[in-house]
């Protein structure tokens, strides 16, 4: 039977994905999360004509012919104004982020000022009239657009959403995953495994992934391989109207992979089972109204390359993100073999030499091997019957690691 090609299962996964819904977030906790609506500017800034320099406030004409000598008047300092009208031959000491007083055109900055006795000063430096000043408005002004809709808070836009005085912001809701690893064999990490049993591992990683792509993450722990468990866990989830379901294990063809039947079981009509992908075939895709769940393969490089090229774009989709996966152009630093018809993402090093990136698949391609995954930075791409190639031909890689 032919296979789904990865670009269609992608197509499925991805359609119709997006955001549900909107909620209003404390601005000192919305880093990550995504504006659901622009945000405009609640104020001008600056609201005022400012001194950019610590200096003196003066008439650009007095200090056209330098030195020359003004009277010092008064002080205006950030927060504190200078109340008076600056006249002729007079100068208010200023410091950075003070009004500009009235009357007042341009800044002698006080490297170029010398203090005399009293109430006087030097000036032996012109400056032109707007010099050093950061005219109302120069930032932004009441009302203009300061972040668009999609944008994520970072550091520079949480920034600027103070400073337009947002105590708060409209975000998307942060798309909701359940997690639940399938197995008789397994035990959490920190338990003794019996004589026939490993560690769990799976479902650390995909979790990372998850909340690196902005889901909330439930996660449900280990089910046995027991139908009517993992039916009832999978119904909880579905009443808890999670967003998105991933199960991990069980996907696959064995007597006691039971996750297919029990999606079924628990409402889930199945889009597609199996997949043209290595490592990956046995993904499973399906859907129950708004609930989208994603199978994946029990094995554990199987189970977060999935994770990579599947569930990390579908949740950002869900959150309200653009998710683009980086994929580069490379060449290949080593020679390597024809395909089959799965679409192959090879675990490998990432090198630079000058312009080029330089790949380098690893020998061992197991996908029990989490211990070889660790090194990996990329994964090479190779298309269904991609022929072989040479040390130095380009190549596609999908980047995990940076
Ligand atoms: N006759 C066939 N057999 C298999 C096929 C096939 O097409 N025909 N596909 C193979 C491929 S490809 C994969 S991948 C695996 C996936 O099978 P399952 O999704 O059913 O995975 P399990 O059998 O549950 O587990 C596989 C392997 O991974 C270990 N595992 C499972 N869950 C975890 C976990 N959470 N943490 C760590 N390790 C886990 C499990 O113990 C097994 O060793 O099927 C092939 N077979
Ligand atoms: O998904 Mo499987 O990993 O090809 O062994």
């Amino acid at each position: 039977m032919a296979l789904l090609p990865v670009a269609e299962a992608m197509r499925r996964i991805l359609d119709r994905a997006g955001p549900r819904d909107e909620e209003w977030v404390p601005l000192a906790e919305a880093r990550g999360r995504v504006l659901s609506q622009p945000l405009q500017a609640g104020r001008t800034q600056p609201p005022f004509d400012a001194s950019a320099m610590d200096g003196y406030a003066v008439r650009a004409s007095d200090i056209a012919e330098v030195p020359a000598l003004l009277t010092l008047v008064g002080e205006a300092a950030a927060g504190q104004r200078y109340h008076g009208k600056l006249g002729a031959g007079e100068a208010v000491r200023i410091f950075t982020g003070a009004p500009l007083p009235e009357g007042a055109e341009t800044i002698a900055i006080q490297e170029n000022v010398r203090r005399l006795d009293g109430d006087r000063i030097e000036v032996i430096e012109s400056a032109a009239a707007g010099k050093h000043i950061r005219r109302a408005g120069l930032d932004f002004t009441k009302g203009d657009e300061l972040l668009a809709q999609g944008r994520v808070l970072d550091a520079a836009a949480l920034a600027l959403a103070a400073s337009g005085n947002h105590p708060e912001v409209p975000v998307y809701r942060r798309p909701l995953v359940a997690v639940l690893a399938t197995g008789d064999e397994l035990v959490p990490p920190g338990v003794e495994p019996g004589p026939d049993q490993i560690v769990a591992s799976n479902t650390f990683g995909i979790v990372a992934i998850l909340k690196d792509a902005g889901a909330d993450v439930v996660d449900l722990g280990i089910l046995p391989d027991d139908k009517a468990v993992i039916v009832k866990n999978l119904r909880e989830a579905l009443d808890r109207g999670v967003d998105l379901i991933v199960t991990v294990g069980g996907a696959s063809v064995g007597d006691h992979d039971l996750v297919n039947e029990a999606l079924t079981e628990a409402g889930l009509s199945l889009d597609f089972w199996k997949i043209a992908m290595r490592p990956g075939k046995p993904l499973m895709f399906g859907t129950v109204g708004q609930t989208r769940c994603i199978g994946l393969p029990g094995n554990p490089v199987a189970s977060l390359i999935c994770s990579h090229v599947f569930v990390a774009p579908l949740v950002a989709r869900l959150g309200g993100r653009t998710h683009e996966p980086l994929i580069l152009q490379a060449r290949l630093a080593a020679d390597i073999g024809g395909n089959d018809q799965r679409q192959d993402y090879v675990r490998a090093s990432l090198r630079r030499d000058g312009e080029t990136l330089l790949v380098t698949p690893f020998g061992t391609q197991d996908s029990s091997m989490l211990k070889f995954f660790v090194d990996a930075d990329c994964l090479l791409i190779r298309v269904p019957h991609a022929p072989a190639a040479k040390a130095g031909d380009p190549c596609e890689i999908l980047v995990i690691r940076r």
